[in-house]
């Protein structure tokens, strides 16, 4: 039977499917729909890569790699959750939850001493940081706030703080040395291999043997310099002191798992630089790597004698006092933008500071002007643009300002987004050089010590599709579409060069469609959303993430509430539920509380898309009909203001969800279009409607004290389920379907 794909994953979404898919599950069960779910959850990757080593009962088989193949396919319809892209500090949370519930696991090895640690290391950095997404991403990207949600979000704003014309919140970033400054970009004529050398005055090492390239692909290779890096930081820290503001550091350690923990290391060592210099040997001693950020010294300095550690804390305490004001993440707790490289993520925290009035939290708890330092000059402008134009204008009014949709290119790990394995730590003095299988040098850099060095591409099938996603999208929608590419850049030259191309392929007649550098795109942008008119971005990957976050939070508060489809190259469908994270702050809060304030919206989305991809590509009409009446459920759901709220005792995730299911059984039991779903949902209706208040009671009831699921990575699924679902009476209908 064709199937559903539902993903398993972490945090408040892992907690939201508790509830909602038994749901789902009920509603389609009828219709010959196979709904079926894997784990690509943090610990279920874990359990899957050690798996030779665990007793049979530990197994569990490699879920991610079965849906990146299904993903190739036609038949894939897969719903995607949001997923933790692990951080370092994750990761070894995470294994060590596994430890305590039995699994003999080994350490995440920081330092490898032998070959069995460097294999071990090895597994583990397969499962860092954003493993997932690009295994699924066989397809470029679509998103979108649909109407529905716009118009709600236009009569219900969200709060947004006001902008001075005075704020002295700027985007800090560099002016050369980076990777934007120094981009190579080439075009490959034939198909073949690439080798990746660091050529020195004595010696010649291979970085990569083989990378394998196609026709019409284009690659791009940059280099971040570590001197030009340091004395930017160093600038900006001074700088951030002398003015007063706050010093925050926004990148996207998670997505860019090898070269943003190296950049985030810096940032840590420039801002305690007498600090590191005073106990440089001490901390080399104890291990320290402050790319997995300032927590890990903190750990590590945990486990010194009384004395010293007294010593280095004062040290610290004087370092915080003397360098300039540190954005905080959590300041009862006195974490700080630096603790954690996971904390702060570049797509959701520069918004949030925008929606916050451009300010970020310092160590009082009060609002402060930033310094936000984004040492890429690549993207860095457009939030530099975002901050002049409200500066200019006061901030964004969400009753009347227009929309975004996003065309984002990201199929078959595009760009930044495949540079992992390419992505190189310099170790000595020399030229790095990029040769093709016959020996022709296609582009080299010259490096030195300490720098990062990294190679891009992008296949031109992807290119392609993304042309044509645009062109679909701006005529659907009769919408101006915006390339947001650079001709200055390097690798958006070639872009620009490829998208006037295949722009021919499409009737474009009467659509606006234009191509902007990222400034250009802002202003343009923005003038036109204040306006209340809408304009679709047609991105790269970065970007794509950037402003998939960056609209949603302004239009309509959160990406949660996004329309993320992502129609797969072969012809299946991956729907994304939502455009944002997994939010860590809410799982806190129902443990502590008993309250989940997530919203599933975006997860009605998808679901709806995916039924409906589903009715088409297997005849199969029921599955349209519950489509249409789950978009229609969702109407009225956000008419009726069903979303979860903040506070306990209230409305949460769990209720929520039983509005869906109501509203969604009674849409089913209006249609006229299948008598059978008909009948089936009008008992169904009518035992919501009758039981509506004892199950918001019992909803209710099961908040206001603290919950035990017995784990965080890995919860106890029984007990995460029954939390999930404490009202009998809607257990008992739902079962009775
Ligand atoms: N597609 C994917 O798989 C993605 C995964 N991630 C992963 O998610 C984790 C956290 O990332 P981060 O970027 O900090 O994002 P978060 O999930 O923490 O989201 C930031 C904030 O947005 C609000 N929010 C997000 N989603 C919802 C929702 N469904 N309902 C209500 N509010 C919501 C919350 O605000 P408030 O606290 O005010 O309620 C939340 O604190 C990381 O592990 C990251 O790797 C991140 C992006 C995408
Ligand atoms: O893959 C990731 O780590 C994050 C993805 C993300 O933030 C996005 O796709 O918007
Ligand atoms: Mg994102």
């Amino acid at each position: 039977m064709a199937k559903i794909l539902y993903t398993k994953t972490d945090e408040a979404p892992a907690l939201a499917t508790q509830s909602f898919l038994p749901i789902v599950k009920a509603f389609t069960a009828s219709s010959n729909i196979n709904i079926e779910t894997r784990d690509i959850s943090l610990a279920g990757r874990i359990i899957a890569a050690f798996s030779d080593t665990l007793p049979t009962e530990q197994q569990g088989p490699d879920h991610l790699a079965e849906l990146g193949e299904l993903a190739k396919k036609p038949e894939a319809n897969i719903i995607k959750l949001p997923n933790i892209s692990a951080s370092i500090p994750q990761l070894k949370a995470a294994i060590a939850e596994l430890q305590e519930n039995g699994y003999a696991l080994p350490d995440y090895p920081d330092e490898p001493e032998n070959n069995e640690q460097e294999a071990t290391k090895k597994r583990y950095d397969k499962i860092k940081g954003s493993a997932v997404n690009p295994v699924l991403r066989e397809g470029n990207s679509d998103r979108r706030a649909p109407k529905a949600v716009k118009n709600f979000a236009k009569k219900n704003p969200h709060s947004m703080g006001a902008w001075s014309s005075d704020s002295e919140t700027h985007v800090a970033t560099m002016n050369h040395g980076d990777f934007r400054s120094n981009e190579k970009s080439a075009e490959i004529a034939k198909a073949g291999s690439l080798k990746i050398q660091l050529v020195t005055n004595s010696e010649t090492y291979t970085l990569k043997e083989n990378v394998p390239v196609l026709a019409g692909e284009v690659v791009d290779a940059s280099v971040m310099s570590k001197k030009a890096l340091l004395s930017f930081l160093k600038e900006q820290v001074t700088d951030a002191k002398e003015k007063n503001i706050l010093f925050s550091l926004h990148m996207k350690a998670t997505m860019m798992k090898v070269s943003d923990p190296i950049i985030f290391g810096h940032a840590v060592r420039t801002y305690f630089a007498d600090l590191f210099a005073k106990y440089d040997a001490l901390f080399d001693e104890i291990g320290v790597n402050v790319n997995n950020g300032f927590g890990n010294l903190l750990s590590k300095v945990a486990e010194l004698d009384a004395d010293k550690k007294a010593g280095v804390l004062k040290d610290i305490d004087e370092a915080l006092v003397n360098g300039p004001d540190l954005a905080m993440v959590n300041s009862d707790k006195g974490i700080t933008n630096l603790h954690v490289p996971s904390d702060v993520i570049i797509d959701a925290s520069m918004p949030a500071m925008i929606r916050n009035s451009g300010q970020m939290w310092n160590a009082e708890g009060k609002s402060q002007d930033t310094k936000a330092v984004i040492p890429d000059s690549s993207y860095a402008k457009l939030y530099q643009a975002t901050i002049d134009f409200c500066k200019q204008h006061g901030a964004f009014d969400p009753t009347t300002m227009g929309t975004v949709p996003n065309v984002g290119l990201m199929a078959q790990k595009a760009e930044e987004y495949g540079s992992h394995d390419k992505t190189f730590e310099i170790e000595h003095n020399g030229t790095v050089r990029v040769t093709n299988h016959d020996g022709t040098v296609i582009f080299d850099h010259s490096v030195e010590e300490g720098d990062i060095w990294r190679m891009c591409q992008v296949k031109d099938l992807p290119i392609q599709d993304w042309v044509k996603l645009a062109v679909n999208r701006s005529r659907a929608s009769n919408t101006p579409a915006v390339f947001w590419l650079d001709k200055n850049r390097a690798h958006d030259a070639q872009l620009i060069a490829k998208v006037e191309k295949y722009l021919k392929d499409h009737n474009t007649n009467g659509l606006d469609i234009r191509i902007l550098d990222p400034v250009e795109a802002t202003h343009f942008t923005l003038e036109r959303i204040k306006d209340g008119k809408d304009t679709i971005s047609v991105t790269g990957n970065v970007l794509r993430d950037y402003l998939t976050d960056l609209f949603p939070i302004l239009e309509v508060g959160t990406s949660a509430k996004m329309l993320s489809i992502v129609p797969l190259m072969n012809g299946g469908g991956l729907f994304e539920t939502g455009a944002g994270g997994s939010a860590p702050k809410h799982v806190q809060q129902f443990l502590e509380e008993g309250h989940l304030r997530w919203d599933s919206l975006g997860e009605f989305l998808a679901l709806a898309v995916s039924l409906d991809h589903f009715g088409e590509k297997n005849n199969n009409s029921k599955a349209k009909i519950l489509g249409e009446t789950l978009d229609d459920a969702t109407e009225k759901f956000l008419d009726n203001k069903r979303s979860p709220s903040r506070k306990v005792n209230e409305l949460d995730t769990r209720g929520s969800h039983f509005y869906l299911a109501m509203y969604w059984a009674q849409e089913l039991a209006s249609q006229t279009k299948d008598a059978d779903l008909q009948a089936q949902f009008k008992t169904v209706a009518q035992a919501f409607e009758e039981n509506e208040d004892k199950i918001t009671t019992e909803l209710i009831e099961a908040q206001g004290k603290a919950i035990n699921i017995d784990g965080y990575y890995f919860p106890e699924d029984a007990k995460a389920a029954s939390a999930m679902r404490p009202s009998e009476t809607l257990n008992n209908i739902l079962a009775s379907i």
